[in-house]
């Protein structure tokens, strides 16, 4: 079996909105309800968990939107990880094991062909995220404002959404996070940290997280140009 848990359990607070970011109009449509729909189109997605703050879970309810799948609600956490936490044990209860894709609730753009990819990548290596390589060059800055040191770009990768695991491995992985008390800003850091490597595969540039005000008009550019 295959779950998708997409988190949508954060402030948005880089978005500087009057309400969460996952509820800003897209062309007509919320970020959020993007989201789930591509998810909701997927026929090899067996269960949806969509992890939500729990003081939003009416304003979900009274969405205007019949998706087309279950969405299962678990309630977020402080921060990404206690959300994929909650979200990976809510998924548990659904289908014990199998396949868990990660995805953030605020990558509308994903597309069918890029979870699929992960899902078979999956299969194949036991774990995968997608990304693409960075089009700056990427330099470390010192706390003094002076450039340290110039990065590599060709073995710079810059991780996207989805990433997938095995539901048991991936959980295994966050719990032992949660004990060691240590953040990451990714689910491939957990994995990487207690479990083993993840295969890297392309996404899109198109694939945007929603997370700062310009983003939502390159987000409206991306779909404009997609109905053509
Ligand atoms: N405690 C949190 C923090 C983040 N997320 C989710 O993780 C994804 C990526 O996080 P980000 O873009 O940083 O969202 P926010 O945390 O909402 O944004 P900000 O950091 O600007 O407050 C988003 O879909 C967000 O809702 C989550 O589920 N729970
Ligand atoms: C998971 C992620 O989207 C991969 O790029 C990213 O690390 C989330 O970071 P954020 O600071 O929570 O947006």
């Amino acid at each position: 079996m295959v779950g998708a848990v997409i988190v949508s359990g954060g402030k948005g607070s880089r978005m500087g909105a009057d309400v969460p970011k996952q509820y800003l109009d897209l062309k007509g449509v919320p970020v959020l309800a993007r989201t789930l729909t591509a998810f909701c189109d997927m026929e090899f997605i067996d269960n949806i968990v969509l992890v939500l703050p729990v003081d939003e879970w009416e304003t979900f309810k009274s969405f205007p939107y019949a998706f087309s799948k279950d969405i299962h609600i678990a309630s977020g956490g402080l921060r990404r990880q206690d959300s994929v936490r909650s979200g990976l044990k809510a998924l548990e209860s659904l289908q014990n094991s199998g396949i868990a894709v990660i995805h953030d609730g605020a990558r509308p753009l994903v597309t069918e062909s890029i979870v699929k990819e992960g899902v078979e990548l999956c299969m194949k290596h036991g774990a995968s995220a997608c990304g693409m390589k960075p089009k700056d060059t990427i330099k470390v800055r010192g706390e003094d404002g002076f450039s340290r040191e110039t990065l590599d770009r060709d073995s710079l990768f810059s991780v996207q959404t989805p990433q997938v695991f095995e539901l048991k491995k991936i959980l295994a992985a966050h719990e032992r996070l949660d004990y060691s008390g240590e953040t990451v800003t990714d689910d491939t850091a957990a994995y990487e940290k207690y479990i083993g490597r993840v295969y890297l595969y392309e996404g899109s540039y198109e694939n945007i997280k929603i997370t700062t005000p310009e983003d939502m008009a390159v987000a409206e550019a991306i779909i404009s140009r997609r109905k053509v």
